[in-house]
């Protein structure tokens, strides 16, 4: 299969090592990098199937500012929902390209870990099942890929699971012991199948690969930046500082900002997504959005 990465971060990288193993695939990003095949936007934009790794904040501007539409089919690998508008990745996309060239990559898996060619089991998601299962049958022999049509609820997944990581960061950066991360991922759970449905994603799309999946993998581990996010917050870092040594995107600070939004537009009740809120853009103590959390 004839493919473009677009987008040389973590992800993107890690993505282009995964789908290279057994297709033709080049890379491009707007800052040149010394990768094998790594080719100019016009070049990257010529192949038929395209995995769009740009940070959900960025790909509007980006996609108007760069896409030509040349009939190509698209792997979205971004997690994230726009904070100015609260649209989720699919709306964003499917102002450029209809909704069946579009899939939707979701599921357990640190860059870092995909780099190494680790075993990892990824969801793709589309409205259209064929382009899914085309993506997944060119995944590399040690990514197992499973397919589904439900794109709202991989997409939520996908984006509110880092909104949840930063508070289980938070919670063991405070020293609140494993039952209180339990208790918080269980009820993160919960809180984004809630905000899911209110967009009619399916409730068993929280269980799976890109729902439960993901948010157990974040929401445990310091290789996790919305994690390290919760961490710092519960040192007492400001935001800027955290964001600067952080050096990475954690697309759940400004998914959390977009929930936020969202919620009190819908009032949806979001109890979790609201105290990272706070803490994030009111600098609210750590402590006391624990006691309110567990009030
Ligand atoms: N790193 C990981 O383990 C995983 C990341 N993802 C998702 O992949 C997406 C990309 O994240 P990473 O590659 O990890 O981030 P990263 O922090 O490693 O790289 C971000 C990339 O975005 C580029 N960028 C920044 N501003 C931009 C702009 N205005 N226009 C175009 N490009 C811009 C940067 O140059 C950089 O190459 C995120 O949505 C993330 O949630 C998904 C699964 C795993
Ligand atoms: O999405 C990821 C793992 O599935 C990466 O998580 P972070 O963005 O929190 O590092």
């Amino acid at each position: 299969m004839k493919m473009a990465v677009i987008g040389a971060g973590k992800w993107g990288q890690a993505l282009y090592h995964a789908f290279s193993q057994d297709n033709d695939v080049v890379i491009y990003s707007r800052t040149p990098r010394e990768i094998e095949h790594f080719v100019s936007l016009d070049e990257a934009l010529e192949r038929e199937y395209l995995v769009m790794a740009i940070p959900a904040q960025f790909v509007r501007k980006w996609m108007e500012e760069h896409f030509e539409d040349r009939g190509q089919k698209i792997l979205v690998a971004a997690k994230g929902i726009e904070t100015s508008t609260g649209a989720f990745l699919n709306e964003i996309y499917t102002q450029f390209v209809p909704e069946d060239r579009l899939a939707y990559i979701s599921g357990p898996s640190f860059a870092t870990e995909v780099q190494q060619s680790l075993p990892t089991a990824l969801m793709i998601s589309s409205t259209n099942l064929a382009l899914a299962e085309t993506f997944s049958a060119h995944l590399p022999s040690y990514i197992k890929g499973y397919v589904d049509d439900d794109v709202v609820g991989a997409e939520v997944s996908g984006a509110y699971k880092n909104v949840i990581a930063i508070a289980s960061g938070v919670c063991d950066g405070l020293g609140l012991g494993n039952n209180a991360r339990a208790a918080l991922i269980s009820r993160g759970l919960v809180e984004m199948a809630r905000f899911g449905s209110t967009f009619g994603a399916r409730t068993e799309t929280f269980l799976s690969l890109g729902g439960a999946g993901d948010l157990f993998l974040t929401a445990s581990s310091k290789l996790s930046r919305n994690y390290r996010v919760g961490l710092g917050l519960a040192e007492g870092k400001d935001m800027e500082t955290i964001l600067e040594e952080l050096g990475e995107v954690a697309e759940g600070v400004p998914t959390a900002r977009a929930l936020h939004k969202i919620a009190q537009e819908k009032k949806i009740y979001l109890p979790i997504a609201e105290e990272v809120y706070a803490m994030i853009e009111e600098g609210k103590d750590p402590h006391e959005s624990v006691h309110d959390l567990l009030g």
